[in-house]
C-alpha cells in the first residue's frame, strides 16, 4: 500500500491551485481574542450569513502571539471540524482575513478607526475584563493601573492613539479615540463571553476605564458606541497536537490552527448595530428585545453544570465532561442543580427539552472537553451561575440543595489543593487558610448565603458526601489519551 501524499499547507493560494478558491471579504469586523471559540462561533456565523462576501474579520490575539503567527501564515484560514457523536464534518472558514498579535497596537488602532469597521467582537474570557465585582475597572489590578498610567501619559502628551496598553479594554481606547477624532460612524461592540448582560457589563467597564483617562472620550463612548448583549453557545474545547495531526491526515490539508467543535450552535443578541452587521439571522442567530431569560437559561444550566463538573468530576477522578456526565453521581448532581434552576426560568423557554439536549451534548464522547480547561475562576463563575439560583430558592422558602453541591464541590476542591493555583483570588487564599476554611470559603463566595443557616446545613451535608481527596472510581473514556495542548 502506498503512503498518503503529504498534507498541503492551507493557504488561499493553495486552495485556488486545488480549484477550491475561497472569497476574501473586505474587513468590517474587528475581533479581540482569537481563541478557539470565536472561530467556531462568530466567524462561522459570519461565513454562513447570506451576505458573507461583504464581511471580513481582522483578529487580534488577547495575550499570546502563537495563534496569530500560525493563522497569519495561512492567510487567516482554518479548518473547522464539526464533531458529532457519529462522525466529523470539515470545512475551511474564509472570513477571518488577517490575524495579528494583540500587542500590535498600531494595527489595532488603524482597524478600529477605519470608517468601514462596523462591528467589534470580543472573546477574552471572564477574567480578561479586569473589573471589580461592582463592574467598574479593577483599579487594584496592577495591569489596569499600569494601563491607566500609560494612557494618561499619552493623553497628556502625543495623544491617546500612540499609547501601548496591555489589557484588552485598555487596548480598545486608543482605537476608539482615533475613531472619534476621525469622525468615523458609530460602531457596535459585541462581547461574546459567558457573562450576564455582557453588553451593559462592557459598557460600564469601558466607560469607567475611559473616565480614568480622558473624560471626553468616556462621554463619547457612552453616547456613540453601541453595546450589544449576547448569549453564545457552542462547546469548543482547546485542541491537542494529536488532533492537528489527525485533521491533516483526514483532510489532506496541513492546518496549524484547526478548531474542533460540536454540531450544535446558538446565538442570541440584543442591541443596535448603527453601522450595520452581517445577516447572522440567515444562519439562525436570533435578535431579541430581552436577552435576560436566554442568558439565565444558558448560564444557570449549561455553564453552571460545567462549573459543577469541573470540581465534582475532578474530585471523582474524571478527566472530561463526557466521562463525568456518565458517572451517575455527577449526573444526579447536575439534574438536582437544574431542578433548582428550572423553577426560576420562564416556562416558555422549553427547559425540559433544553435539559435533554444538554445531556446529549455533554455525553458526546467524541468531543474531548477536559474538566481542567473549564476549571478556572470558579469564585466568579459560582457567583454568576449558582448564587443567583440559590438566593431565589431560599427566598421562596426552599432549601437550594441542588445549588449546595457545586458550592460544596468547589470548597472541597479548594481545600484539597486543586483550586485555581497561582490564579487563586486573595479572598480564597485567605479563606482556605482560615481556622474554619469551609465556613470562610462560603462567606468569601457569598456573605448572604453564608448567613443563611439552611444553606450552610445543605453545604455541610453535601461536603460529607464528597471525597476529601480525588479518586478514580469510574471507567475513563477509552478514546481519551492525555494530549499536549495546542495553543
Ligand atoms: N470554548 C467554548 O466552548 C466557549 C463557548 C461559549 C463562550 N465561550 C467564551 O469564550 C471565551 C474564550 O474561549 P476560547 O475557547 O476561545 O478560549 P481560548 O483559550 O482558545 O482563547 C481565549 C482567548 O482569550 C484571550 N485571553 C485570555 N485571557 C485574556 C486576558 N486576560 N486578556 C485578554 N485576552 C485574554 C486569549 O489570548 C485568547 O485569544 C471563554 O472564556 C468564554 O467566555 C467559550
Ligand atoms: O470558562 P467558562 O466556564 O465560561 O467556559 C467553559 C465552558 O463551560 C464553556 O466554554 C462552554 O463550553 C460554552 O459556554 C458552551 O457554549
Amino acid at each position: 500500500m502506498s503512503a498518503a501524499p503529504p498534507a498541503i499547507r492551507l493557504t488561499r493560494a493553495a486552495l485556488r491551485a486545488a480549484g477550491r478558491a475561497v472569497p476574501r471579504p473586505p474587513v468590517r469586523i474587528v475581533h479581540i481574542g482569537v481563541g478557539a471559540f470565536t472561530r467556531a462561533h462568530q466567524t462561522w456565523y459570519t461565513a454562513h450569513a447570506a451576505d458573507a462576501a461583504h464581511w471580513g474579520i481582522v483578529g487580534f490575539t488577547g495575550r499570546r502571539s502563537g495563534t496569530a503567527d500560525r493563522l497569519a501564515a495561512q492567510d487567516g484560514l482554518y479548518m473547522l471540524v464539526e464533531r458529532g457523536p457519529a462522525g466529523d464534518r470539515h470545512e475551511v472558514v474564509p472570513n477571518l482575513v488577517a490575524v495579528h498579535p494583540g500587542d500590535r497596537a498600531d494595527v489595532l488602532t488603524a482597524a478600529l478607526s477605519a470608517p468601514g469597521t462596523a462591528v467589534v467582537t470580543l472573546t477574552i474570557t471572564e477574567s480578561g475584563y479586569r473589573v471589580r465585582p461592582d463592574g467598574g475597572p479593577d483599579l487594584a489590578d496592577p495591569v489596569v493601573r499600569a494601563d491607566i498610567d500609560r494612557l494618561r501619559a499619552a493623553a497628556a502628551g502625543p495623544g491617546l492613539a500612540v499609547a501601548r496598553p496591555v489589557s484588552a479594554l485598555g487596548r480598545l481606547l486608543p482605537g476608539l479615540a482615533a475613531r472619534r477624532q476621525a469622525g468615523a460612524p458609530p460602531v457596535a461592540i459585541v462581547p461574546c463571553d459567558n457573562i450576564p448582560a455582557n453588553g451593559a457589563f462592557l459598557r460600564r467597564a469601558l466607560t469607567g476605564l475611559a473616565a480614568e483617562v480622558a473624560p471626553a472620550l468616556a462621554a463619547w463612548v457612552e453616547r456613540d458606541v453601541a453595546f450589544v448583549s449576547t448569549s453564545v453557545d457552542r462547546i469548543t474545547p482547546r485542541i491537542g497536537e494529536q488532533d492537528v495531526r489527525e485533521i491533516a491526515e483526514a483532510t489532506g490539508w496541513d492546518d496549524a490552527a484547526p478548531v474542533i467543535t460540536e454540531p450544535f450552535a446558538d446565538w442570541v443578541l440584543c442591541g443596535d448595530f448603527p453601522a450595520g452587521r452581517p445577516a447572522w439571522e440567515t444562519r439562525g442567530a436570533r435578535f431579541v428585545g430581552d436577552i435576560a431569560p436566554y442568558e439565565a437559561r444558558k448560564l444557570w444550566t449549561l455553564n453552571a453544570a460545567h462549573t459543577l463538573l469541573a470540581s465534582l468530576g475532578r474530585l471523582r477522578g474524571h478527566r472530561t465532561v463526557a466521562e463525568a456526565i456518565a458517572d451517575p453521581v455527577c449526573r444526579a448532581g447536575v439534574e438536582r442543580l437544574w431542578d433548582d434552576a428550572e423553577r426560576h426560568l420562564p416556562a416558555g423557554l422549553g427547559i425540559p427539552g433544553y435539559r435533554r439536549a444538554l445531556l446529549a451534548r455533554f455525553g458526546n464522547r467524541r468531543i474531548e472537553h477536559p474538566l481542567a480547561q473549564i476549571a478556572a475562576d470558579e469564585l466568579t463563575k459560582l457567583r454568576l451561575r449558582v448564587v443567583p439560583v440559590a438566593e431565589r430558592e431560599l427566598a421562596r422558602g426552599r432549601s437550594a440543595a441542588g445549588c449546595a453541591l457545586p458550592v460544596a464541590a468547589w470548597i472541597a476542591t479548594v481545600t484539597a489543593g486543586q483550586g485555581s493555583g497561582s490564579q487563586e483570588p486573595p479572598e480564597v487564599a485567605r479563606a482556605r487558610t482560615a481556622p474554619s476554611p469551609h465556613t470562610a470559603l462560603l462567606a468569601a463566595l457569598s456573605p448572604d448565603l453564608a448567613a443563611d443557616e439552611r444553606f450552610r446545613r445543605q453545604v455541610a451535608e453535601a461536603l460529607r458526601t464528597l471525597p476529601a481527596t480525588p479518586v478514580r472510581n469510574h471507567a475513563p473514556n477509552p478514546d481519551s489519551a492525555e494530549k499536549g495542548t495546542h495553543r
